[in-house]
């Protein structure tokens, strides 16, 4: 195919027209200051516990997901990969233990704060029956996405990441995570060409809403919110 016949898929066209909030989630001050070696280590420990939180209702999420993936989708191979996407969020939940216990992060006694507790209720909604697989699937993309870009940024050249925190950075930034991303976002937009205008609208909607809420989640690691 001619380069200028070459259709742009869907979230790539949405990474362009959303470019400043999606550099806004994955170029943020906290990440940047990881990267160039400045990171204030309170903030660090805030967003370990908090983002421990998330995780635990990020599990059941992803669960949703499988269940709409095996109701829903076109293809076996996305249950796969979904359940792959779960047994990572195993060891992560493992991973985030031990990470709070070397830094004296006391996960039981960690409330939860506004942002991560609406960002909570965000991703109840999403497990909703009535949300369609599309919708759901790109949101989890899109969620997956952000630490991604965010946290191999720490890694690649140039970086001054400190070496007490590039576990945590290789967690999210390496290769294998950023296939898997890939893989995400390959099914998200299969499913997009097929969708219907409204479909393709609340799943939109949804992309934006994940990245604002990626946004504050880093401002209130910073102590912003
Ligand atoms: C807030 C947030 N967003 C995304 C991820 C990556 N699973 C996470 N752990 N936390």
């Amino acid at each position: 195919m001619e380069e200028s016949n070459k259709e742009i898929l869907m979230i790539q066209k949405w990474l362009n027209q959303h470019n400043e909030l999606y550099t806004s989630a994955t170029r943020h001050p906290f990440t940047l200051s990881i990267r160039d070696g400045s990171v204030d280590l309170s903030a660090f420990k805030r967003w370990l516990g908090q983002d421990y939180i998330f995780v635990r209702a990020f599990v059941p999420f992803v669960a949703s997901l499988l269940l709409k993936a095996w109701k829903e989708s076109d293809d076996d191979s996305d249950i796969e990969v979904i359940l792959g996407g779960i047994a990572a969020l195993n060891d992560e939940v493992s991973w985030f233990k031990r990470e709070a216990s070397k830094w004296s992060v006391p996960l039981s006694a960690t409330v939860p704060q506004k942002t991560n507790l609406e960002y909570c209720r965000f991703l109840e909604s999403l497990m909703s029956p009535e949300v369609d697989y599309t919708v759901a699937v790109t949101a989890f993309w899109a969620i997956e996405a952000v630490y991604q870009e965010s946290y191999a940024h720490c890694l690649s050249d140039g970086s001054k990441t400190p070496e007490e925190l590039k576990e945590t950075c290789q967690r999210w930034g390496n290769d294998g995570f950023g296939q898997y991303c890939h893989t995400l976002q390959n099914i998200a937009n299969r499913r997009l060409e097929k969708s219907s205008e409204d479909i393709i609208s609340k799943a939109e909607a949804t992309v934006i809403r994940v990245l604002e809420y990626e946004v504050e989640f880093w401002n209130m690691s910073r102590g912003e919110t």
